[in-house]
């Protein structure tokens, strides 16, 4: 049995916690089972960023005809394409072992539970006071035979496909769907209902829908029934029978928790009803000691979100930290063509949750920035309390959607009141000043709100 102060069992975001113990000369072990690093750098949010550049750039000259420019995609090296994201890919072990010092024990295999306090990988036994699971989460199971997940373009070491199909209509499907069509690897997306990102904020999505699929060809209320792979490529048979066939079939229809992995039938660590590990608001698991961080808590499954719990969850352990996190708001982003990006409740969680509320939807057009990349769509929309002009949700589409929140965001971290954006000066004519006629406007439907209900 080899004795550790602290056990860590998957390498993605955690491996931050193993760098800054070893460093405060804690003994560390690490367990993985694949690549150092995780999803994140290895087969998520990076490489599919740097695809996303791509689409980009292209979709950009594609439309320079707008701003009166004559341009044409000659030529694109979809081999360059892969060889240079496929590279960012392998360097990323190397320099993530670079992060630990001789206090962290690296054990690469997959690690279990022998009891509460026991871990083992390779046969080998570990023990420690504090043990971290930070297992993450897999992609949902493929339903046929050589289909791909996103798992299996990172890398792509396979002959790049001249016709994919992507099946679902999630955050993964959009963002991939968006790089492959633009690249001119001819792309259909199958979404099993009729709206593309379901979790957005309705009027955004719908948005959304109408100028994706101005460029992805998307069928909706669609499954396929059958799909027969032969001599490499994918005879696809739809619900409505139609049929076609493409080279590659790829699925993005949600990942799953990798909690089966850790034989958790030996322990007291229990699951909640979705199969995630259950803890309490200490990160802690059923078991004292035990911890569950990041993807595999099934709370957020966004890389941002599993840095702070995990960051939190250092301090808590190791500093002197004594109060449990609580996200005030949650942001993520599409990264796609357009981009979305959201913070906190939508109109129909709004109406739901019972929540007195109103909204405000300003086009970005008033901002002379806005109006030089001559797209008309981009949009601000505000969920807002009317009694105390808190902001309980917006969602921006348009360029730069991700970057332009984090205005928004700021205020809402820091004084919660819309009328601090309404307040604040602008650089003009700045894109992020789109901002203020959203903030005047949505100040406006505040105080008509309330000159509505004196009558
Ligand atoms: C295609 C894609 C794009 C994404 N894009 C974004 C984005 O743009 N922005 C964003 O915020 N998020 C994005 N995400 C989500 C983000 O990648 C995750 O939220 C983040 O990586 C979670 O980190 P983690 O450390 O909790 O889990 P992971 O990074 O998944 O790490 C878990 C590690 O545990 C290992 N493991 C599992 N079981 C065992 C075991 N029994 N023994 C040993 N090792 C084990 C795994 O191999 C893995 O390395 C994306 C995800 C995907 C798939
Ligand atoms: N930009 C980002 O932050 C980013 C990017 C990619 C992934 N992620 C993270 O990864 C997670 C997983 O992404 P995802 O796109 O796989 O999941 P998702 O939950 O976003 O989307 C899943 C999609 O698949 C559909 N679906 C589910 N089961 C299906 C089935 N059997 N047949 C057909 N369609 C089906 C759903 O209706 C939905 O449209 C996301 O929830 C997100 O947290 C984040």
């Amino acid at each position: 049995m080899q004795n550790f102060d602290l056990i860590i069992i998957g390498a993605g975001r955690a491996s931050n916690i193993a760098a800054k113990a070893g460093k405060l000369g804690k003994k560390v072990a690490l367990i993985e089972k694949s690549t150092l690093g995780g999803t994140c750098p290895n087969r998520g949010c990076v490489p599919s960023k740097l695809l996303i550049g791509y689409a980009q750039k292209i979709r950009e000259i594609k439309d320079s005809k707008k701003h009166f420019i004559r341009a044409i995609v000659d030529n694109i090296d979809q081999e360059e394409i892969f060889k240079r994201t496929n590279e960012y890919i392998y360097s990323v072990e190397e320099n993530y072992k670079k992060k630990f010092n001789e206090n962290v024990t690296i054990f690469k295999g997959e690690g279990s539970f022998l009891d509460d306090k026991i871990v083992e990988v390779n046969n080998t036994k570990l023990t420690a006071p504090k043990i971290i699971v930070a297992t993450g989460t897999r992609p949902a199971k493929v339903p046929l035979e050589n289909a791909w997940t996103s798992d299996d373009i990172f890398p792509l070491i396979k002959e790049i496909p001249e016709s994919i199909t992507i099946v679902g209509g999630g955050f993964i499907a959009c963002e991939l769907a968006n790089f492959f069509d633009a690249i001119g690897v001819e792309t259909t997306q199958l979404v099993r209902g009729d709206t593309l990102l379901e979790n957005e904020d309705e009027e955004i999505s719908e948005i959304f829908k109408e100028q994706y699929c101005k460029n992805v060809n998307v069928k909706f209320n669609i499954s396929i029934k059958n799909a027969l792979y032969k001599n490499n490529s994918f005879e696809i048979e739809l619900d409505n029978d139609e049929t076609y066939k493409n080279d590659a079939l790829l699925f993005a229809i949600g990942r799953v928790s990798n909690a089966d992995t850790l034989k958790l039938e030996n322990t007291n660590i229990k699951l909640n009803e979705k199969g995630f590990i259950r803890r309490d608001e200490f990160f802690q698991t059923d078991v004292e000691g035990v911890y569950v961080v990041g993807d595999a808590s099934g709370e957020h499954m966004l890389q941002h979100a599993a840095a702070f719990e995990m960051n939190h969850l250092f301090k808590m352990l190791f500093e002197d930290e004594k109060e449990p996190l609580k996200f005030k708001y949650m942001p993520h982003a599409v990264f796609s063509h357009p981009e979305v990006a959201s913070v906190g409740l939508t109109e129909k969680k709004a109406k739901e949750q019972n929540i007195k509320y109103v909204t405000s939807t300003t086009s970005w057009l008033a901002s002379a920035k806005a109006q030089a990349l001559k797209i008309k769509y981009p949009r601000t929309k505000f969920i807002l309390n009317p009694d105390t002009y808190e902001i309980l949700g917006c969602h921006l589409i348009g360029y730069e959607s991700a970057t332009m929140i984090h205005q928004v965001l700021a205020i809402m971290h820091l004084q919660n009141d819309i009328r601090n954006l309404k307040e604040m000066l602008y650089i003009h004519p700045a894109l992020s000043e789109a901002l203020l006629p959203a903030a005047v406007q949505a100040v406006k439907a505040i105080h008509e709100y309330k000159e509505s209900k004196k009558i």
